[in-house]
């Protein structure tokens, strides 16, 4: 296990400078004639052919390879509601990755405020400039709401990463462990802790994808029509019987952690079923360590969210991918159809013979098991069979604005970017 001190994340976010991201020019401006293109006369050029149709936006601008991580730091990793600024951090992390995983340019805007309405016309006043709109750490159940209202409004792709990146990764991961458990995802009983931005939306999807039985609990404990404290998407998930907490845990199959440290112990996993699927998923303090649900439970197939931990259920191999073919086909939604293609990619993925500087990379044996239900972020190849994954399905779907895109193509070029 890597293990990193405070002074060192400090350190790497303070130096050579501040931050962990710049912006960069990708023309030349060395000669009078370049400036004269750049800028004043050359720009309006372009700016008049914008005027007239504004799909020139993806020739002329930057527009198609922009993607803008927008927070107001209401719900951040686990750590509650630390406001827009203290948000910073993580917001300019996944600028990087997605720079870094999936060649995405990244603006991080962290607006401060909590009102619904302020957020969302801040949002659609500055969507023309991006290509794609991720939302990230905004508290349930606002949420909800403003993915909803932006989605609507805006014609590029906007996804709240927390949400559907980890409803993705998570599904993903449980498709697999099902298949090393020999258990139908018909079958199984599911225990969702948390019933916030995370959660809802990774309990919708293992249901559109079959799932029957889930149970949900909150801070208040498990979610049941009996009680009258429940916004309309908990009520989703409310059971029709009345249940403890430990009664929800009685012989279940799954549970899917979403909330935060200790919400869910020891005792609790020990009344599970054979085999249990244990996802500690709150970040960056799981709800258990792995060594202690490995110790109550060796039977278990355990998964968090952290780098330092085998089997990393997050949204890193989701929202870079995601974006990458939404944006290639120019998605002007991020729709059910293209989410299931990227889970069932990546669950795909990782049953398939890993390269060996992955397993350099993280100096162990990568193989399809219990230690590796879900690839790892490093691997090269997600770029090429999720995002050829998630823009088939925009095309197949009628998502796509791009007519006779050759997805064959696509995927060649996408593998060809990898060997570079
Ligand atoms: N691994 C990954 O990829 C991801 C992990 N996460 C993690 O999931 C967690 C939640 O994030 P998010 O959904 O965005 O946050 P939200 O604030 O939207 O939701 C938090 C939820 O946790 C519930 N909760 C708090 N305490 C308990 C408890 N003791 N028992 C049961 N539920 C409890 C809250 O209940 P109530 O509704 O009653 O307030 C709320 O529903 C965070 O730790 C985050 O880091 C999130 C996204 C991705
Ligand atoms: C991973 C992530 O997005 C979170 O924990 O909020
Ligand atoms: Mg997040």
């Amino acid at each position: 296990m890597i293990k990193i001190t405070d002074e060192e994340a400090l350190s790497y976010h303070q130096y050579p400078r501040p931050g962990k991201i710049s912006v960069e020019t990708t023309k030349p401006v060395d000669t009078l004639k370049d400036l004269s293109m750049a800028y004043t006369p050359g720009v309006a050029v372009p700016c008049l052919a914008i005027e007239k149709n504004p799909q020139d936006a993806y020739l002329y601008t930057a527009k198609s390879n922009l993607v803008a991580v927008i927070s107001n730091g209401t719900a951040v990793l686990g750590l509650g509601n630390i406001g827009a600024l203290a948000s910073k951090p993580v917001m300019e992390g996944k600028g990087v990755l997605f720079k870094k995983f999936s060649g995405i340019d990244c603006y991080d805007i962290e607006v401060d405020t909590q009102s619904i309405d302020r957020f969302c016309s801040v949002v659609s006043a500055i969507a023309p400039t991006f290509g794609g709109i991720n939302l990230e750490d905004i508290k349930a159940p606002e949420c909800f709401e403003i993915e909803r209202r932006l989605t609507e409004e805006l014609d590029i792709p906007v996804m709240h990463d927390d949400q559907h990146g980890t409803a993705v990764i998570s599904a993903a991961a449980i498709l697999n462990a099902c298949e090393l458990t020999h258990k139908k995802l018909q079958n199984l009983k599911i225990v969702v802790v948390g019933a916030g931005a995370a959660a809802i939306s990774c309990a919708r999807l293992y249901r559109h994808m079959g799932a029957e039985k889930i149970i949900m609990l909150d801070s208040r404990g498990v979610v049941h029509n009996g009680r009258s404290d429940l916004n309309e998407y908990k009520r989703e998930f409310a059971s029709s019987e009345y249940l403890t907490h430990s009664q929800a845990f009685e012989c279940a199959d799954v549970v899917v952690g979403l909330s935060k440290p200790g919400s869910f112990t020891i005792e609790d996993i020990m009344r599970m079923d054979n085999d249990p699927i244990i996802f500690a998923l709150a970040n960056p303090t799981p709800e258990i360590f792995p060594k202690d649900i490995k110790k109550a439970r060796p039977d278990a197939i355990v998964a968090t969210g952290r780098s330092d931990f085998a089997n990393q259920v997050n949204n890193v191999l989701g929202f870079p991918f995601i974006f990458r073919g939404a944006l290639d086909v120019r998605a002007k939604k991020i729709n059910i159809e293209m989410k299931v293609a990227a889970a069932k990619a990546l669950a795909e993925l990782a049953k398939q013979k890993v390269p060996d500087y992955l397993h350099k990379l993280y100096d162990t044996k990568l193989k399809f098991g219990r230690e590796y239900i879900i690839p790892k972020p490093f691997d090269k190849r997600l770029i090429v069979e999720v995002s050829s994954a998630v823009a088939q399905a925009a095309i197949e779907s009628g998502s796509s604005m791009m007519k006779n895109f050759d997805i064959q193509a696509y995927r060649e070029e996408l593998k060809r970017r990898i060997n570079e």
